[in-house]
């Protein structure tokens, strides 16, 4: 056997479903008078609507693996990483997590109407840094985030960013901290290409810390520049697990992409 191998996410058997208030049709509509002929499921409130996400996934992560999450719109990536990171209850089933898993998405919460300064400071403590180790990085994280290449950006509040500019200064504090488990949500997909690659570095540099870091993206090229194994998802069930070239070359015929 190969040298013992330490697990830091298990997923077993989950399934998350989604409630959905008032999304039923309107009073007058044919699925309204058909649901009340034919009676509502059991226990279910009147207009309450659900969306089953993630179906019976399954699955081991252990350190210092880099996973990329593929599959199409809605199959159910970014439900299952919220999952993992505790933000959402499974229905069923359980998981399992070796710390705090961090999750990384376009919609990490910054302020703002903070200025990009405050909001490094801000994110650092929320992630548990001491205000010491924050002055001491944060000249990196604005290096890194590149923010103050075109002037003196980082004075401003966030809310004056591009999409890419508010994305690039979110992934930089999140990667100023080694995690034990670091989830990044298509984090990059708005960066340009060179700060892509600089992430990228840095996701592998992440691992080799002995982390596990998940990756949903839907650029290809990122998952096969960064991770060794990925999982892909269909309507909320794991269809593929395993090496990264094989899943993709499932992945893309079956797609076209
Ligand atoms: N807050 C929510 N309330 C109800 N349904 C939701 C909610 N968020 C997601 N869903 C539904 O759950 C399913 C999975 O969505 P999810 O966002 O996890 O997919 P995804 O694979 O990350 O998609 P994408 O590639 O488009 O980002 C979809 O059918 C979606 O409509």
């Amino acid at each position: 056997m190969a040298e013992t191998r330490i697990p830091t996410v298990i997923a077993d058997d989950v399934h998350i479903v989604y409630r959905v208030n008032g999304a039923a049709g309107g009073k007058g509509s044919a699925t309204a008078a058909l649901s009340r002929m034919v009676g509502r499921g059991k226990g279910e409130p009147r207009g309450v609507r659900k969306v089953h996400a993630v179906r019976g996934v399954s699955f081991t992560a252990y350190r210092g693996e880099a996973i990329g999450l593929i599959g199409t719109n809605g199959s159910g990536k970014s439900t299952l990483l919220r999952a993992i990171a505790g933000l959402l209850p499974t229905e069923s089933g359980k998981v399992y997590t070796d710390g705090q898993p961090s999750l990384l998405g376009v919609n990490a919460a910054l302020m703002g109407d903070l200025t990009g300064e405050r909001n490094v400071i801000l994110g650092g403590l929320a992630m548990g840094m001491s205000r010491e180790e924050i002055r001491e990085r944060y000249q990196d994280i604005v290096d890194f985030s590149g923010i103050n290449e075109k002037g003196d950006f980082i004075t401003l509040p966030m809310r004056t960013y591009s999409s890419g500019m508010g994305a690039r200064l979110r992934f930089s504090i999140a990667a100023a901290k080694n995690h034990d488990v670091l989830m990044i949500d298509e984090a990059l997909a708005t960066g340009d290409r060179k700060f892509q690659i600089r992430s990228e570095e840095r996701i592998r540099e992440l691992r080799k810390e002995a982390g596990t870091v998940f990756l949903v993206t839907h650029s290809n090229k990122s998952i096969k520049d960064t991770c060794d194994r990925v999982l892909w998802l269909e309507k909320g069930e794991l269809l593929m697990d395993g090496p990264t070239d094989e899943v993709l070359k499932a992945y893309e015929r079956e797609t076209g992409k």
